[in-house]
């Protein structure tokens, strides 16, 4: 008996994506799918190439057409995404999702968290841009190795003039460090200070990217309410450390976002340096600044907790270096990333598809 499109399609309704809670057929996800007798193939749309369920939702697939159509087909699935965007991007139309890195103090490893969530999106496929708003201490252009490089421009052809970001590791990078002399006090203040930032957005040539990541400076002040007023957020991620002090700060940074007229998704909380494990002794952990304060403050905050990071010692040579640690994909702070750029691709398509459904 032959195969049809319809008995395939019927039997992949069975299948649903756990976030979005629909099958795969409803959400539009199967894609140019061909049956020649017992062969079946197709491609699988997926809503981020960092989706954590593609294994998971690969075997669904072939499971439901074994069970509900014939046990012996042979079944090819081919993987690709389309990364969704929130209801309303009008205004920076190429830029599918702005998300914004923060922490409540300094010094807690928010820019380490950005530019390694930078290197792990764009390692798994995705088209990755870093904004450096980080007026007190710009830290990209030592993390990628780029000191004292300076972007150049183009004119567009209605005479505008684009800043084209610097490309480095297949990411797109702009630094407020890229136009102040890194050996003078901050030159920039209130008003301008703004400014400078919202160019950043506005006049540059991104193209198009599925995510433009910004590492926010620490706290809550002028730089946040410009950021979050004049574009559109998917979401925010709040870093902290383990420490009573660092909590503190965190809860008034993320409660910032929950403010009405301000009104951001919090994507969830990272625990930066929340462990120690000695090179010698890899399978132990030692908890020096306290254990789960991150995961209490998500939890009390109900927000999602995305994962802890150890503290390393590579990851300073990494971002001093210029070569983020997360590049080597084999140590487990890079596996660490990878687990939690997951999680946030996974709950901006989430928020992406509420906000769609609104
Ligand atoms: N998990 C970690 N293990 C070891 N060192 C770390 C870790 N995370 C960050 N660091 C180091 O801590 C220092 C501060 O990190 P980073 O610059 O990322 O913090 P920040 O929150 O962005 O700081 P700022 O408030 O200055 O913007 C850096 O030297 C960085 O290499």
């Amino acid at each position: 008996m032959t195969i049809s499109t319809e008995q395939v399609l019927s039997a992949l309704r069975n299948v649903e994506d756990p976030d979005l809670k629909k099958d795969l057929v409803t959400l539009n996800m199967i894609k140019d799918l061909s049956i020649n007798d017992k062969n079946i193939s197709f491609t699988l749309e997926l809503t981020t190439p960092a989706c954590p369920m593609k294994d998971m939702l690969k075997n669904a697939c072939t499971n439901a057409i074994k069970h509900f159509v014939d046990k012996n087909a042979e079944i090819h699935i081919n993987i690709t995404s389309r990364v969704t965007k929130p209801a309303d991007t009008s205004q920076l139309n190429e830029i599918r999702n702005i998300i914004l890195v923060s922490s409540g103090k300094g010094g807690v490893g928010k820019s380490t968290v950005a530019s390694n969530l930078a290197v792990t999106l764009a390692a798994d496929g995705a088209k990755v841009g870093l904004i450096d708003a980080d007026i007190y201490g710009p830290s990209v252009p030592t993390m990628f190795g780029l000191l004292g490089a300076k972007p150049s421009a183009r004119e567009t052809a209605d005479g505008k003039t684009l800043i084209l970001p610097i490309e480095k590791f297949g990411i797109k990078l702009l630094s407020l460090g890229f136009f102040a002399d890194p050996d003078q006090p901050v030159p920039w203040r209130g008003p301008m200070a703004s400014n400078a930032v919202k160019q950043l957005f506005n006049d540059a040539d991104w193209g198009e990217l599925d995510y433009l990541i910004v590492d926010l400076p620490p706290g809550t002040g002028d730089i946040h309410i410009t950021i979050t007023q004049s574009f559109p957020i998917a979401g925010a991620v709040i870093v902290t450390t383990p420490q009573q002090v660092a909590l503190a700060d965190t809860r008034k940074g993320l409660a910032m976002f929950r403010m009405p007229g301000i009104n951001i998704p919090v994507l969830g909380v990272i625990e930066n340096m929340a462990y120690f494990t000695p090179e010698e002794l890899p399978d132990n952990k030692y908890y020096i600044f306290g254990k789960d304060g991150g995961k209490e403050l998500a939890k009390s905050f109900d927000v999602p907790f995305l994962g802890e990071i150890p503290l390393v010692q590579g990851i300073t040579a990494g971002g001093d270096n210029g070569e983020p640690i997360s590049l080597d994909k084999t140590t487990p702070t890079a596996l660490a990333f990878g687990e939690i750029a997951g999680k946030i691709a996974q709950q901006i398509a989430i928020h992406n598809a509420k906000s769609a459904n609104c």
